[in-house]
């Protein structure tokens, strides 16, 4: 698992790493180059001496990579032309140098429509391999692209101009705010990108849509950051000096010394930490599912779950999830249904057992059962009054019992009509709100409409804040739905499980696939997890459970790859 960081956290550490004196701006960024130049070499090994390389630098540090990515190519055979952005004059310090040591080399030409046209890589008679790198703008971005850079970026893809082009950005695709994934101005679909190079740690935009979907591939580089910490630890531990004066030949920002104090104990990342950290659900597992599942005995010691299925004819969504639940170790699973539907899931289950409940009162009376430790309600459920009470009979009667609640689709709908639901949830220790985007927007239509607003400065509104957001609001842990799942609790632990880039499992969009996920939730829910560790166990386990299928996946087949995870999780 790692973390996800915003750009005043990677700034910060980076600020905390030059103050310490274990490395300059200049270092960073000459290794930051490197790593752009390896990247390209190792996704395209075809490419070499003689290939074209147009690179875009923009005003800022962004730009000065743009300049080591230029030299270094240079350096090793390419035919490289420099266009600039902004005013030479004003370049920061470290972009200066770099720019300084290409001029020495090269050319570098004003970015315009014209020069841009006039590109040796744009001649229709030269068909070499050509890369566009996009050195503009990167964690400093504050507001939108001028309209004419936002072209030149986008027309780089279109047809006619640059043959044969692959574009590559430098830490992020330029115009998007790396905080939300989200493109700051008018223009609202990021440039596709066949691959992007950050630095150090990916930050929360390249996870989050629409961003995640424009870059083909994400290469992380290390820049060294965690190396030049320990050794600055050991420097201070060889007697350099207090972390207090060496703050204060940096400058002594609140935020520096706090970082070399943690610096100190060997624990910098803590910094994200107290900003909120926003986790990464990767190369991943929970212990607690391994002790859970070495648990002995009887098989309520691992939990009795309860999932609700609508009327005749709707019972198949209900039953996929309570496969999920019993598959992801519930010692007991139990489909609830209307008296009607009785035959009909008789028919269907077996392991599962089955019981015929007709409204709200006896809901409550057969949840006067202490054993049973986790319900799933919400597929394939309906929207009537009857179907309301089933949910207020879920929530009221588990508020004070250990036990958790899962609600997904129908029930999500009765609760966002409902304001006295919605209040149960908030008195509800352990309920998991599991919306895809239109289910949330009923629930939190205010913060999707925030979402939706097209943002003009950063950091922009991302997903991570509307989960963060509605999870707080409601007063329970809300996972929202998508390619880009976002995990958060009321406490603000939060966490991204992306089926992108290495964890791409497109397949996964399927009839009933959420209706496993809430399933597999609620078994977790029944065998004692947490609401949080729940979710995020569920959603991990459900993309690895795709990705180990492939495609061609069908909702019924998810619980039925758990085992082999299992197996291949050492469980
Ligand atoms: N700080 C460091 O030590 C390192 C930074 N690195 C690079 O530096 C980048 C961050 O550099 P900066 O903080 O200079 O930020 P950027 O290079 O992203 O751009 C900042 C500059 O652009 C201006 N600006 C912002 N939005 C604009 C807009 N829409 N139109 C015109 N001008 C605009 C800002 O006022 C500022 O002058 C990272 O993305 C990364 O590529 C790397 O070299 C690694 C080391
Ligand atoms: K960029």
């Amino acid at each position: 698992m790692t973390e996800l960081l915003t750009a005043a956290q990677m700034r910060a550490i980076e600020e905390a790493a030059i103050a310490s004196g274990a490395v300059t701006g200049l270092e960073l960024m000459e290794r930051a180059g490197r790593g752009v130049v390896e990247a390209i070499v190792e996704e395209w090994p075809e490419l070499g001496p003689g290939c074209r390389a147009v690179v875009l630098s923009g005003p800022g540090n962004n730009g000065g990579d743009g300049f080591v990515v230029a030299r270094l190519l240079w350096e090793a055979g390419w035919d490289v032309e420099v266009f600039l952005y902004g005013d030479a004059s004003r370049l920061p310090a470290d972009a200066r140098v770099n720019y300084e040591r290409w001029c020495e080399r090269g050319e570098v030409v004003a970015l315009s429509d014209e020069t841009l046209f006039r590109s040796r890589a744009n001649t229709s008679a030269d068909d070499r391999e050509c890369i566009v790198i996009d050195a503009l703008f990167g964690t400093g971005l504050s507001r939108p692209l001028d309209r004419d850079v936002g072209m030149h970026l986008s027309g780089t893809r279109s047809t006619g101009s640059f043959a044969f082009m692959k574009l590559v950005a430098v830490d992020c695709p330029s115009g998007v705010c790396i905080d939300s994934g989200r493109v700051l101005g008018q223009q609202n679909v990021p440039t596709a990108t066949d691959l992007c190079v950050t630095f150090h740690r990916a930050k929360i935009g390249h996870y989050v849509t629409p961003l995640v979907d424009a870059i083909s591939k994400l290469v992380i580089v290390d820049i060294g950051l965690e190396e030049d910490f320990s050794s600055k630890i050991s420097r201070i531990g060889e007697g350099f000096g207090s972390m207090f004066e060496i703050a204060a030949q940096g400058g002594a920002g609140a935020i520096r010394e706090e970082a070399l104090s943690e610096a100190m104990h060997g624990a910098y990342e803590t910094l994200a930490e107290r900003d909120g950290a926003v986790r990464l659900l990767e190369a991943w597992f929970p212990d607690e599912l391994g002790k859970a599942a070495a648990i002995g005995g009887h098989k309520y010691a691992h939990g009795h779950a309860l999932i609700h299925s609508g009327g005749v004819g709707r019972g198949g969504a209900a039953r996929m999830a309570a496969r999920g639940a019993l598959r992801i170790g519930a010692g007991l699973v139990t489909v609830g249904c209307p008296p009607g539907a009785l035959q009909e899931n008789a028919g269907a289950l077996d392991a599962v057992m089955l019981r015929s409940v007709a409204d709200g009162e006896a809901l409550r009376e057969m949840l006067g059962d202490a054993r049973i430790s986790a319900i799933g309600i919400g597929p394939g459920l309906g929207t009537g009054a009857r179907e309301a009470g089933l949910v207020r009979a879920v929530l009221d009667a588990s508020a004070d019992a250990k036990r958790g609640v899962v609600l997904d689709a129908d029930a999500l709908t009765l609760v966002a009509q409902d304001e006295s639901l919605f209040d149960l949830c908030r008195s509800h220790r352990s309920v998991v709100m599991t919306p895809h985007a239109g289910e949330f927007a009923r629930l939190f239509p205010d913060i999707a409409k925030r979402l939706e607003e097209q943002p003009m400065s950063g950091p922009a509104y991302s997903k991570v804040d509307a989960a963060r957001e509605a999870a707080a609001r409601a007063g329970c842990v809300v996972l929202f739905k998508g390619p880009d799942t976002v995990i958060a609790s009321p406490e603000g632990h939060c966490s991204v499980n992306s089926a992108a880039y290495d964890r791409a499992a497109p397949w996964l969009a399927t009839a009933g696939s959420g209706d496993v996920l809430t399933g597999f939730i609620a078994g977790l829910l029944a065998r004692g997890f947490g609401p949080m560790q729940a979710a995020e166990t569920a959603a991990w386990l459900h993309v690895e459970c795709a990705l180990s299928f492939g495609p061609g996946l069908i909702a019924e087949d998810l619980p039925e790859e758990l085992p082999t995870m299992f197996r291949a999780l050492g469980v």
